[in-house]
């Protein structure tokens, strides 16, 4: 794929790698930002997403500073959250926080928030939160069972990935698919363009 522009996606999470080359756009470089994605006591989901997603961004933009190499580039980062109403389910690692965070999804809506931050190359730091409402079927034990042998929930926000088995569990979604995912294309790529990255350059490629 022929960039122009360089893009530093700050993640390790190969989802947002491929929602981005399924935009056209390909990742000059992938840097990981370890950052503490601990909640503040209350936090609202929505401004736990921005301030993630800002701070893995800015924590990019610490890293390369005062390499010649990146002074142009572009800086991506996004963090999703998934909430039923104000409480904020975990990115599920353990088995016993998915079984949770399934049973509490079971039956109901809940929303997923992807803040999205893009540094530019003069340093402009852009920033939004996007917001998807999605309605789970009522899981069965054995849905839940199954789910939890699958291993699909490991790393997700709310324990589960919709673009896997659980796209099954899905009654109703309003709003945008690719934030569930993790990074909502039409919004992101609307904000590159915006700040004057050619979002065209590589889909003669793609
Ligand atoms: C709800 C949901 C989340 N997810 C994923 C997207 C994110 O990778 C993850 C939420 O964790 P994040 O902290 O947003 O991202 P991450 O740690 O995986 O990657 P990064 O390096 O960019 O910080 O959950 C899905 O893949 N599908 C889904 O349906």
């Amino acid at each position: 794929m022929a960039q122009t522009e360089k893009l530093i996606l700050a993640s390790g999470s190969p989802r947002r790698v491929e929602l981005l080359a399924q935009a056209g756009i390909e990742a000059a470089r992938l840097m990981p930002m370890d950052i503490d994605e601990t909640p503040k006591r209350s936090e609202h989901p929505r401004s736990l997403a921005r301030r993630l997603s800002t701070g893995k961004a800015q924590a990019a933009l610490a890293a390369i500073k005062g390499d010649p190499a990146h002074a142009g580039s572009y800086i991506l980062a996004a963090d999703t959250v998934v909430s039923v109403g104000r409480r904020i389910l975990p990115k599920t690692e353990m088995v016993d926080e998915a079984s949770s965070a399934l049973h509490l999804l079971s039956g109901r809506s809940h929303r997923v928030f992807t803040g999205v931050c893009l540094i530019t190359p003069d340093r402009t730091v852009r920033q939004k939160v996007i917001d998807t409402k999605v309605r789970f079927k009522r899981l069965s034990t054995t849905d839940i069972e199954n789910y939890l042998a699958s291993g699909q929930w490991r790393g997700k926000a709310g324990g589960y990935a919709i673009q896997g088995i659980a796209g099954s569990f899905v009654v109703k979604l309003v709003g945008s698919y690719t934030n569930v995912v993790g990074l909502p294309l039409y919004e992101t790529l609307t904000l590159l363009s915006g700040e004057g990255f050619d979002v065209h350059a590589g889909w003669a490629d793609a």
